[in-house]
């Protein structure tokens, strides 16, 4: 799992405000109030690993605003999660939930491991000893974890139990993303991958794409990259290149998706979770890098892996006239300004993978009623909620001459905006200014 170190992922973010402020109807101290988190949480959880020594791992959960509701985000376990890493997907998702129209603010946590070198249990033992210390910080009506890389349904139903056993009554609604039997919602385990499909399938009717003809790589092969691989091979696009963090393969005519997802995800180890297959075991192919999947001629590029891989050094070397993000900040602002420059279209990570949020947001609903929906029910209501506000988005984009990121952030900006103005303005001053 090597990943750039993040430099400052969250000043990066932050930067893209500015940006987007000018089109945007909020007052300028909003603006600057949202450039801070509102609270951070670090955390030490010890834990006992199967040798029977004591390792400590170091966690974090922050919470960037609230004002259209509770904070909502996941969880990530990775070994370059750090706070400005966490800090800045936090921040993306008040932004994901704003630009969604759904009524949460946004959060994010992680811990600084590599979930490949522990076994299940001990998996269990730190998930459910992060909960332990984060029980207090989180909350059905105050913040609400999700997955995100490294983490799944099974962790989310370990979390949500022992948030349970601390406080001493079911409490569904601490967390989404659970497996079907205890909570989960139908339809969730997808949701990232589906929620990008439906913003493929607008582009689709835009640009006149015939999915027999149009090539796509898909950069990461976990939970989000396969789902949206499966749903564009079913139907019929060419999945030419894949990757995930051992390399990538290439395959002009087009791979079928369902045997490499079977390769992936065979057990490795039994007991460690995150042992699986790789997509470079797939014969016959041949082996790319993750750095030339990126640069390769398709037709859509989707990042599903990993924040800041599209940077200075390979914007112009891009072939690929639309990017899809559905990885959280695959494209760093430099970047961003030359993909602008040369035309090429870049549907942002917070309207493109916000399936999955939408989801949660469904599940964490249901949870609150004890009413559960079909299958068909939930990807109703997901492609009219990513149709609606991929439109919106994209007219903004068209009728005010900017891309779409700025048009994406411009429209959140506007609906976080209404809320503050709606909560008066006492907070932004002491009592002697007022
Ligand atoms: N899960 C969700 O609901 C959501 C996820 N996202 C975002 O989507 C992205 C992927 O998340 P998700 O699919 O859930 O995570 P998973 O843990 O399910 O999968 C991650 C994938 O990325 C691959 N990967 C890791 N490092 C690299 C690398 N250096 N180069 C290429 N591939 C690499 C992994 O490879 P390997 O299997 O070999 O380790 C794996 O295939 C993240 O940015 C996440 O924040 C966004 C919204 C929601
Ligand atoms: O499902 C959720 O609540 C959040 C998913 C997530 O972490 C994300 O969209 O980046």
């Amino acid at each position: 799992m090597n990943a750039p170190t993040n430099v400052d992922l969250f000043s990066g973010a932050i930067a893209r405000l500015d940006k987007a402020f000018q089109y945007a109807d909020i007052d300028a101290e909003a603006l600057e109030r949202l450039k801070h988190p509102k609270q951070i949480l670090q955390v030490s959880v010890p834990v006992r690993m199967d040798d029977g020594s004591l390792k400590i791992f170091t966690g974090y959960r922050v919470r960037h605003d609230d004002t259209r509701g509770p904070t909502k985000g996941g969880l990530r376990y990775s070994p370059n999660v750090d706070i400005s890493e966490v800090k800045a997907l936090a921040f993306w998702m008040t932004f994901k939930c704003a630009v969604m129209n759904i009524p949460y603010g946004g959060a994010k946590g992680g811990i600084c491991v590599n979930p490949k070198e522990l076994s299940r249990l001990e998996l269990e033992r730190l998930s459910r000893g992060f909960i332990e210390q984060i029980a207090d910080f989180i909350g059905p009506e105050t913040d609400i974890p999700a997955p995100d890389m490294y983490t799944n349904a099974m962790i989310m139903g370990w979390m949500m139990d022992e948030y349970s056993k601390i406080h001493r009554r079911h409490t569904p609604g601490v967390i989404t993303g659970k497996p079907i039997p205890l909570g989960g919602s139908q339809g969730r385990e997808e949701a990232t991958g589906r929620g990008a499909y439906y913003c493929i399938k607008e582009l689709e009717k835009k640009r006149d794409w015939v999915p027999k003809k149009t090539r796509v790589a898909v950069q990461g092969f976990g939970n989000a990259g396969q789902s949206i691989a499966r749903l564009l091979h079913a139907d019929g696009y060419q999945i030419v290149a894949v990757s995930d963090s051992r390399g990538g393969i290439y395959k002009p005519e087009g791979f079928d998706i369902p045997s490499l997802i079977q390769i992936k995800n065979e057990s490795r180890r039994l007991q460690a979770v995150y042992c699986t297959g790789s997509v470079c075991e797939a014969v016959p192919s041949k082996s790319i890098t993750n750095e030339q999947l990126l640069e390769l001629d398709v037709d859509v590029l989707i990042p599903a892996a990993l924040e800041d891989v599209i940077t200075v050094s390979n914007a112009n070397q891009i072939k690929a006239p639309v990017i899809v993000e559905v990885a959280n900040g695959p494209t760093t602002g430099e970047a961003d300004e030359i993909l602008n420059e040369r035309g090429k279209l870049v549907v942002p990570d917070i309207l493109a993978n916000a399936g999955g949020v939408t989801v949660s947001y469904f599940e964490w609903v249901q949870n609150q009623q004890g009413f559960y929906w079909s299958l068909e029910e939930v990807q109703q209501r997901l492609h009219a909620m990513m149709t609606q506000e991929f439109n919106h988005v994209y007219d903004w984009m068209i009728e005010k001459r900017i891309d779409m990121r700025t048009a994406a952030y411009a429209v959140a900006l506007s609906r976080i905006g209404a809320a503050i103005a709606s909560l008066g303005t006492a907070q932004y001053f002491s009592d002697n200014d007022s």
